[in-house]
């Protein structure tokens, strides 16, 4: 089977952790200093099931209540990883708001998503249960995970979840790899 192109977004609010499960999944490393990021794109090759995919992830900036969803990220995609920090109840407020102008930019009542709590080594300073989190991932039929960046721990799932979701998904964004603009 040849490989198969999958263009994911990672969005959530500022520091949560986008980029570095993006650099702990593509690059195998966690670099514990904060830059806040404007755009980073990634690609890695991965196998799911014996198929191959290239996948390009698009770290995008950091989002508050307030920002205006950027259009680019409506169109094109195959799926969404939507991260909050189980550390941060604000960024599980944010992540919902995300979620809302996501369906709504592309008309829609369903995406492919996978609801990541990251931070997970931080135990002591947890502020969203896992049933919360569990809880919003039912409502939106999305999966859930929790993750650490931090110790690479469920980080490679979150692409491989998606991925799966993306090959139930019959909706046509299905096969346009060949349209995506960087
Ligand atoms: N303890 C811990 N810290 C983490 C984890 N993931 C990220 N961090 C830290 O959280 C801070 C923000 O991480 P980033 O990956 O830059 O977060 P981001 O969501 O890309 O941030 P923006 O670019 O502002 O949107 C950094 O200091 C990271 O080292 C994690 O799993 N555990």
């Amino acid at each position: 089977m040849p490989p198969k192109d999958r263009y994911i977004a990672i969005m959530g609010y500022r520091s949560v952790g986008k980029s570095s499960l993006s650099i702990q999944f593509v690059e195998g490393q966690f670099v514990d200093s904060y830059d806040p990021t404007i755009e980073n794109t990634f690609t890695k090759v991965t196998r799911v099931n014996s198929q191959e995919y290239v996948v390009t992830i698009v770290d995008t900036a950091g989002q508050d209540e307030y920002s205006i969803f950027p259009p680019q990220y409506s169109m094109d995609f195959h799926g969404y990883v939507l991260v909050y920090s189980i550390t941060s109840q604000k960024s599980f407020e944010v992540i919902q708001i995300i979620h809302e102008k996501l369906l709504d930019s592309m008309g829609k009542a369903h995406v492919p998503v996978v609801l990541v709590g990251n931070k997970t080594d931080l135990h002591q300073e947890r502020a969203v249960t896992t049933e919360e989190g569990r809880k919003l991932a039912e409502r939106w039929k999305a999966t859930f995970l929790e993750t650490s960046a931090k110790q690479n721990e469920s980080v490679a799932d979150i692409f491989h979840q998606l991925l799966l979701l993306t090959e139930k998904e019959n909706g046509n964004a299905q096969e346009k790899s060949g349209c995506f603009i960087s």
